[in-house]
């Protein structure tokens, strides 16, 4: 699918209905196979060890199921046979994406189609990831999951159209719209504005966008809650109330706010910062390849009403993942002195 046309498609496919969960079946679960993709990235490194107690993951590597050869993935699935589908995985590099649009549509929507289409011709479930990058960042208000999209760059046109294709397929799916993810691990904001923090004075980070830090953790707490108890009618759930749902964690700041944050708790918390002043900065006065939107904000009453879940504020899920972020510090610390 075409750059033009992606960005032509797709204004979100959210489906609303009432269902009470149900208890985890323990039958069920230890017969379940759970194909689960993207297990080195953030958000699949979360849900691996919530899932595990489920039933079989299936945990394939980019060399066994590599969504850049859309191809090649129907064989993958057909041996892995999977009752229920998770994937994370996906082109994330922003910037790179501008240059390598191609192949960010492949891993983004390409791969993602022929799941949903594979998935859906067997009625197996689906759970995919989308981005606030879908939309163009105007105006104030939080994005519903019905707002329309207009992506401003390679990488959000590359998610709208895997979010299309997925819907189009019409099989039962749940695609969670999450914004600004990190992790202890992995390649992410918190990461390298702590690695900043320790080797610059001045910090200039751009305050007007506007969104939710999210952890990882939050997003694989949320999508457990709504599987575990459903694991058995995961097919009927999905195709009343699946479609699109709105995951971020509770609350809003900007690049500038979350990076202020992040370096306070640092440096309570005793890790080495040399930053004195963190400068808040014009998008314009930070300029990138790819184009963000200054409105990131996305309304998470859909997530509540469905599914009974709430997710934490930002500021408690950063106090959360830096506890384990210290942690891993330390044992780095620890084992470059030993
Ligand atoms: N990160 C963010 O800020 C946000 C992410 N999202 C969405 O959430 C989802 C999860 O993101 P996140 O966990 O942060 O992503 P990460 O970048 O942390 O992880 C992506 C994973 O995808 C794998 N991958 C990349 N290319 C391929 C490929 N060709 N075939 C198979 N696997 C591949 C990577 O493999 P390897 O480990 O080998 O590189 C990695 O394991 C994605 O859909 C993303 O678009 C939405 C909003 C914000
Ligand atoms: C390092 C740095 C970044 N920034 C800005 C650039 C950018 O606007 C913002 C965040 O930088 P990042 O490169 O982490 O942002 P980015 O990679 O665009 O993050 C996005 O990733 C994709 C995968 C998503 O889906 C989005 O939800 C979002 O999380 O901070 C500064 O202003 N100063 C700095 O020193
Ligand atoms: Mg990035």
């Amino acid at each position: 699918m075409g750059y033009r046309k992606a960005l032509a498609l797709g204004q979100g496919c959210g489906r609303a209905a009432a269902c009470r969960h149900q208890k985890p079946s323990i039958l069920w679960a230890s017969l379940m196979r759970i194909l689960l993709t993207g297990t080195g990235g953030q958000v699949g490194g979360a849900l691996q060890p919530l899932l595990a107690r489920l039933g079989t993951i299936i945990a394939p590597d980019i060399n066994e199921f590599d969504l850049s050869k859309p191809d090649r993935l129907v064989g993958g699935l057909d041996t892995f046979q999977p009752d229920l589908i998770i994937n994370p995985a996906a082109y994330t590099a922003v910037d790179r994406a501008e240059d390598e649009c191609e192949l960010a549509f492949r891993i983004n929507a390409g791969g993602p189609e022929v799941i949903a289409q594979w998935a859906a011709k067997r009625r197996v479930p689906l759970v995919h990831f989308s981005t606030d990058y879908v939309f163009d960042g105007s105006g104030k208000a939080p994005w519903r999951e019905d707002s329309p999209t207009r992506p401003l760059s390679v990488y959000g046109a590359s998610k709208l159209a895997g979010d299309t294709a997925i819907c189009a397929a019409g099989g039962p799916h749940l695609i969670a719209r999450t914004s600004w993810v990190y992790a202890a691990k992995g390649a992410n904001f918190l990461r390298t504005i702590a690695r900043l923090a320790a080797e610059r004075k001045e910090l200039r980070i751009v305050a007007d966008q506007i969104g939710a830090p999210t952890t990882a953790r939050t997003i694989a707490n949320a999508i457990a809650d709504i599987v575990l108890p459903n694991l058995s009618n995961l097919n009927e759930l999905f195709a009343r109330k699946g479609g699109v749902v709105n995951l971020v964690c509770v609350g809003e700041t900007s690049w500038h706010g979350f990076a202020s944050a992040i370096v306070t708790s640092l440096r309570s918390r005793g890790l080495p910062v040399e930053v004195e002043r963190i400068v808040p900065i014009a998008t314009a006065d930070f300029p990138t390849k790819a184009k963000r939107p200054g409105n990131s904000r996305l309304d998470v009453s859909r997530l509540n009403r469905q599914f009974g879940v709430v997710t934490p504020t930002w500021q408690k899920a950063l106090s959360l993942e830096l506890n384990d972020f210290v942690a891993l510090q330390h044992q780095a610390a620890q084992r470059a002195n030993s």
